[in-house]
């Protein structure tokens, strides 16, 4: 039997767990630092925490994070990386993806999502249901682009940024470092590091 384990009992670990399901992983179990409180994900068990997990690494096949929480991802999959836990990658069956292009250690890529060719996609990231990166897009570690949200060709999208349900980034864009693109967002100019935009064309909400 496969056993995959999922550090981070969420909703996003509810996804990658179903996901996971579909494409053949025989078990699925759930680690997550509120355990014991938390003894149930959905339809899989918590059974402990991350020191629980990484003593327990060589008990599966594999290993990923289900946090949407782009820095806590980063920081727990370092920590993982650092004990040589298994870490794979889900892809679902139906999302659209280029043979020419590269997908790191421990991304998500859900339903429907489509990524065009020469896309370089970083590790611990999430490409959410239904997501279209265009081109020669490059994305670093940590990202997480949100359902239904669109990249035109050659945008950049630094370490940890989050792009909002429903956005859209105009083709040749950066988006810095740890900044968010607000729900709905219309992304015509670069966003600095750690910046929250939004709105169309988006403006600068706050720092983040
Ligand atoms: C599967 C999944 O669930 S994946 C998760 C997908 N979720 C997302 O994409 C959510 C992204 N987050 C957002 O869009 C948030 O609204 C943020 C980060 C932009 C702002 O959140 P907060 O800082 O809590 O702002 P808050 O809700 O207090 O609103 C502050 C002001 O900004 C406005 N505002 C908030 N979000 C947006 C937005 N996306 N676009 C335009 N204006 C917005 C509000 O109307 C409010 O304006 P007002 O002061 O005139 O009343």
């Amino acid at each position: 039997m496969n056993k995959l384990a999922i550090l981070g009992a969420s909703g996003h670990g509810k996804v990658l767990a179903d996901m996971a399901e579909l494409i053949g992983w025989q078990s699925v179990t759930f680690f997550d630092d509120a355990w014991p409180t938390v003894v149930h994900n959905g339809h899989w068990s918590v059974v402990g925490n991350t020191d629980a997990l990484l003593q327990q690494l060589s008990s599966f096949d594999g290993v990923i994070v289900g946090i949407g929480n782009n820095a806590i991802r980063l920081d727990k999959q370092a920590l993982l990386t650092a004990h040589c836990a298994p870490l794979i990658s889900l892809i679902h069956p139906s999302a659209q993806i280029s043979r020419y292009g590269y997908i790191g250690v421990g991304t998500a890529i859900m339903a429907s999502a489509t990524i065009n060719l020469d896309c370089d996609i970083g590790a611990a990231c999430i490409i959410n249901t239904h997501a279209s990166i265009d081109h020669d897009c490059q994305l670093a570690d940590g990202v997480h682009i949100s359902p239904a949200a669109a990249l035109a060709g050659g945008v950049i999208i630094e370490r940890g940024a989050w792009i909002g349900i429903g956005a859209n980034v105009r083709q040749l864009i950066t988006i810095g470092a740890n900044a968010l693109v607000g729900a709905g967002g219309v992304v015509v100019k670069p966003v600095l590091p750690n910046t929250c935009v939004a709105g169309n064309p988006a403006k600068i909400l706050k720092q983040c």
